[in-house]
């Protein structure tokens, strides 16, 4: 069994718990679900530097990274980095985080919001949606194409963004479809935790023109941005290089002036 199929069996049970605790009807009654949503593909697009910061405690690959702010701080930080949009990981047994990380966050910050999360089921779209998030992750790794037809025309349904996350040309050829906003490399094996760039680069010529790229995960220097912007990517998802240093606001800070200087 993978990190990834232990991942996915907890969340099985997660979810059939939730359901049962917090019916659906509560959700949809929630201060935040009727909110208006922020793009993030639009800022992407129309942004020099398009990171996407994330809030991640811990993961499976790296125990604890940061515990020195809380994550009204760090999303604050990362706004006032000029950032395009956040990703905050909802999983508590692997990440360390939960659906309040992302209320908090959305209560501090007005750019868009990503729910970083293992997506089964539309009751975790509607979570999303209620707790203010702007934009949900899909991992083609663990879904089939008509699950990944069907939560995404539900995410659009309520307004939200959907980024399609790919590791490979199978996974990519099986999701590929209309009803996605952006498409993510995962330049991390979610199943050996093995970690490398080719992974983007390899991939960028078989994603179609229409959608944002996006590269995700093992990036931590601007000459890898430079260098995967030569093949296309416009948002680049960064969560350890940030979250390990003391302040990962002003991490995220002299990373896109560094950028933004840069010839
Ligand atoms: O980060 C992990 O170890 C991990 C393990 C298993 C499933 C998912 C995992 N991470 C989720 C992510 O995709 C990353 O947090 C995200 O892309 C940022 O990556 P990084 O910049 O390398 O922290």
């Amino acid at each position: 069994m993978t990190i990834l199929d232990k991942i996915i069996s907890d969340k099985k049970r997660e979810v059939t718990l939730k359901k049962q605790l917090i019916p659906v009807s509560q959700l949809e009654n929630s201060a935040l679900f009727g909110s208006q949503t922020h793009s993030l593909s639009k800022n992407l697009r129309n942004n020099l530097v398009g990171i996407i910061a994330e809030h991640k405690r811990r993961s499976p690959s790296k125990s604890l990274m940061n515990n020195n702010f809380s994550v009204e701080e760090v999303a604050i930080g990362y706004q006032n980095a000029g950032v395009s949009g956040i990703s905050v990981l909802t999983d508590g047994k692997y990440f360390g985080g939960s659906l309040d990380d992302l209320l908090f966050a959305r209560a501090s910050v007005n750019i868009p919001l990503l729910r970083k999360e293992f997506i089964i089921d539309e009751y975790q779209i509607l979570e999303a949606k209620a707790h203010g998030a702007d934009v949900i992750l899909l991992i083609a790794a663990i879904l089939t194409r008509t699950e990944i037809k069907q939560l995404s025309e539900f995410a659009h349904s309520l307004g939200l963004e959907v980024l399609l996350e790919v590791h490979n040309r199978k996974e990519l050829d099986k999701a590929v479809m209309p009803s996605l906003d952006m498409i993510g490399v995962n330049n991390r094996n979610l199943k050996t935790f093995e970690v490398g760039l080719e992974y983007s680069k390899e991939l960028a010529q078989h994603i179609p023109d229409e959608f944002i790229k996006v590269s995700e995960s093992g990036i931590s220097s601007t000459e890898a941005i430079i260098e995967l912007q030569q093949f296309g990517y416009q948002g680049f998802l960064i969560g350890e290089h940030f979250m390990k240093t003391e302040n990962p606001g002003i991490a995220a800070k002299s990373f896109i002036n560094a950028l933004l200087i840069k010839p």
